[in-house]
């Protein structure tokens, strides 16, 4: 067993000493560190429990799979165990770093095939280990591929694996959208009858193409035009004239990953025989071919991390393109994309007709296709003064609807889709953050017990521990520490381990905490919009749901949206429904007017533009089959024909036509409620 079992990894943060930071994630950072017992070089990943409200499910997965994983192409966890409000996880140190950012520090245009093979071979060792093992890694990719000084390699990143053995509420984690747009699999996207382990096959033929140009396709795409290319285009690959560099088994392998349809993949265990791999050579080879000559970590990340400040700095007027924002995200590993077309909707519903004036100032007109998405811009942004190019906001939005109608169409033919997925359940995005948010104040904390839920032992050490040192020892132990992490563990010295915001989707929020949060997360801007509410098709399903697998919507870095509402009944529109979620309901009751305002709004205009829709074709249907024999409408024509000859015959046409306008819009109104009746029926 490679792991050190024997060895007693201490589960107090006092013991580590943390040096430079060789990695970031969406809510933790990775240090290189110093295990001072055992005079080890190790890694330390700090999560920021405060930041994963959504998430502590994953989290617990991630750790308790770190736990239990025994496979040298498996990164296991030495130990785990809290901090303040931060979740250390203790684990080999990986030298190299991961794939991703290897190839963005020194491999641009991609690896060769040998070490390609290499790589991937391992990582399906990997892969043959977990499926066999009833897990499916569910996020296959460059950034999770770590190596080591010596060329070994590990797959790492469990936060959305899941295990295929799962029954009742958790079996349902396999219905889950899940995953990194780019690497997911179209049987994911779709969410028709699940999914199992061959989803990471699709994701590991996307990483062997990732890994041949240096990114991975369209992986400088927002996520919904990654949808629609990945559902209606064919299965990306190795091209046969433009990938000429390339061996024609390795086009084989990849074109037999990328099948749209599961059950024609092969499995892990049959692709490791594939002859392609028969091209594959030592760690020993990977070490020196790819990890000697490159700076040490730290330096690499620091670079990278300044060559996207810089980016960012260059694009200062693309800042607000999507695209642009997918590709600084992809350089950092991550993808913090908003992904929530309901939001988008509303944003779109929200602009009023007079703000389409027409295209004056569209600055560069070829550049339209890689703006289109740009311009989903906040209600609250819009109107500031130096925003918005308004004329350019409609263009793009109608684009951008364009999309997402593309998008619901190449879906139709699936009972279940995403869009009904994301309609079933909203969250709390990176608002949740905003510390000017007035629903964040005077919260009660959430009890510690539930908290303490996630706190796990393995059976080879401690997992996932309490350090038990609230007492002011952590808060002066590592002068390495990062003042941010000092500062926090300080002000929680006599209270419960983990503070008791830490887990509540409410918060108070210190300035130390806001100026934290603008600092570190300046360049992960947030374009998830008013949505602030979690809309579920029925209070009662909302009580006896798993809340930890149905609950999150939007999780950046890896894209995850539970399909809630996986019923054949679930509703058939995309629109707020008020049946749904009563005004008394607990979903509705934890949100503040401020939060909720825009989306009413925006649904009161959707309404409205529907209702004037509906009576408009209501007419012309009548119209065009010859059913008016009303006589109000007779009257109507009757009455417009008369032309009244004295001062009481006009004030009697006068009456009659105002009697007959209020008929008119009465049998509208009348309508419009048979419609809506009709509309409950069907929901019920
Ligand atoms: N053991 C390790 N040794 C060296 N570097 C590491 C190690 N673990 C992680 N890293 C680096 O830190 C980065 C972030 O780590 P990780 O992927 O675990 O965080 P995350 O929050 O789960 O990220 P995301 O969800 O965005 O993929 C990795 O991409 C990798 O570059």
């Amino acid at each position: 067993m490679e792991h050190a079992s024997e060895k007693r990894y201490p589960v107090d943060a006092g013991e580590y000493k943390l040096y430079e930071e060789v990695g970031e994630g969406v809510s933790a950072t990775v240090y290189r560190a110093l295990c001072i017992p055992l005079n080890e070089i190790v890694a330390i990943k700090v999560l920021d429990l405060e930041k994963c409200n959504n998430d502590l499910d994953g989290i617990r997965r991630e750790v308790q799979t770190m736990s239990w994983i025994d496979h040298p192409n498996l990164l296991r966890a030495h130990c785990s165990f809290t901090a303040g409000h931060h979740l250390w996880v203790v684990m080999p140190y990986m030298a190299g770093g991961s794939c991703l950012h290897i190839m963005k520090s020194a491999y641009p245009e991609g690896f060769e095939e040998p070490v390609i093979a290499t790589l991937l071979r391992e990582v399906l060792r990997a892969l043959v280990y977990l499926h066999f093992h009833g897990h499916i890694h569910r996020d296959v990719k460059a950034g999770n591929i770590l190596i080591d000084s010596n060329g070994a390699v590990k797959l790492a990143d469990f936060g959305v694996s899941a295990c295929m053995f799962d029954t009742g509420d958790r079996q349902r984690s396999r219905n889950t959208f899940v995953g990194t747009p780019c690497w997911m699999a179209p049987e994911v996207m779709q969410q028709l009858h699940g999914y199992d382990f061959k989803a990471d096959i699709w994701s590991f033929g996307i990483t062997a193409l990732e890994l041949a140009h240096g990114h991975a396709p369209f992986s400088k795409y927002p996520p919904m035009k990654v949808l629609l290319m990945t559902l209606q285009n064919a299965p990306p690959g190795l091209d046969y004239e433009r990938d000429k560099r390339f061996s024609k088994s390795f086009k084989e392998m990849v074109a037999a990953c990328l099948v749209k349809d599961p059950k024609k993949r092969p499995t892990s265990e049959r692709l490791l025989k594939h002859p392609f791999f028969k091209h594959a050579r030592s760690n020993d080879y990977l070490a020196r071919s790819i990890i000697e000559g490159l700076a040490p970590l730290g330096e690499r990340f620091r670079m990278l991390k300044a060559k996207e400040a810089n980016l960012l700095m260059q694009n200062k007027n693309l800042y607000e393109d999507k695209e642009h924002l997918s590709q600084q995200e992809y350089i950092r590993g991550i993808s913090a994309w908003n992904f929530n077309l309901e939001d988008l909707k509303c944003q779109a519903a929200l602009i009023q007709d007079n703000d389409v004036m027409p295209n004056a100032e569209e600055p560069d007109v070829g550049r339209k296709e890689s703006s289109r998405y740009h311009e989903f811009v906040l209600p609250a942004e819009r109107s500031s003064p130096e925003r918005a190019n308004i004329s350019a906001t409609a263009h793009h939005l109608e684009d951008g609807l364009n999309d997402l109608r593309d998008l619901e169409s190449s879906l139709a033919s699936f009972p279940i889709k995403p869009l009904q997925a994301l309609k079933g359940c909203f969250d709390v995005g990176e608002d949740d953050d905003g510390a000017t948010s007035p629903s964040w104040k005077g919260t009660a904390p959430a009890p510690l017990d539930s908290r303490q839920q996630i706190l796990t032992k393995s059976t080879s050490g401690t997992m996932f521990q309490d350090s038990g040192r609230n007492d002011g020892e952590n808060s002066v132990q590592s002068s390495s520490l990062p003042r941010h992490i000092i500062l926090e563990q300080q002000k929680f010295l006599s209270g419960p381990v983990i503070p008791d915001n830490a887990f509540s989707p409410k918060k108070i929020i210190t300035d130390g905490d806001r100026d934290l949060s603008q600092t570190k997360y300046h360049t992960e801007r947030n374009y998830s919009g008013p949505l602030l509410y979690r809309q579920r098709r029925d209070s009662n399903i909302l009580a006896s749901e798993d809340t930890s697998e149905g609950a999150v919507v939007q999780r950046k870095g890896r894209f995850k949206v539970t399909s809630a509402d996986l019923s054949p009944k679930g509703p058939t529109n995309c629109t707020f429904n008020p049946v749904g979620v009563g005004l008394n309901s607990p979903a509705l009751l934890n949100f503040t007017a401020a939060s909720i305002l825009p989306s009413l709004q925006s649904i009161l205009l959707q309404n409205t533009m529907q209702r004037e829709e509906i009576i408009r074709l209501i007419k012309y249907v009548e119209q065009t089959s010859g059913k008016h024999a009303d006589p109000v409408d007779v009257v109507i024509d009757d009455v417009s024909q008369i032309t009244p000859s004295t001062p009481r015959e006009r004030e009697l046409v006068s009456q009659m036509i105002q009697l007959q306008q209020s008929i008119g819009s009465l049998i509208e109104e009348l309508q419009t409620q048979k419609m809506k009746n009709h509309q409950v029926c069907t929901f019920i």
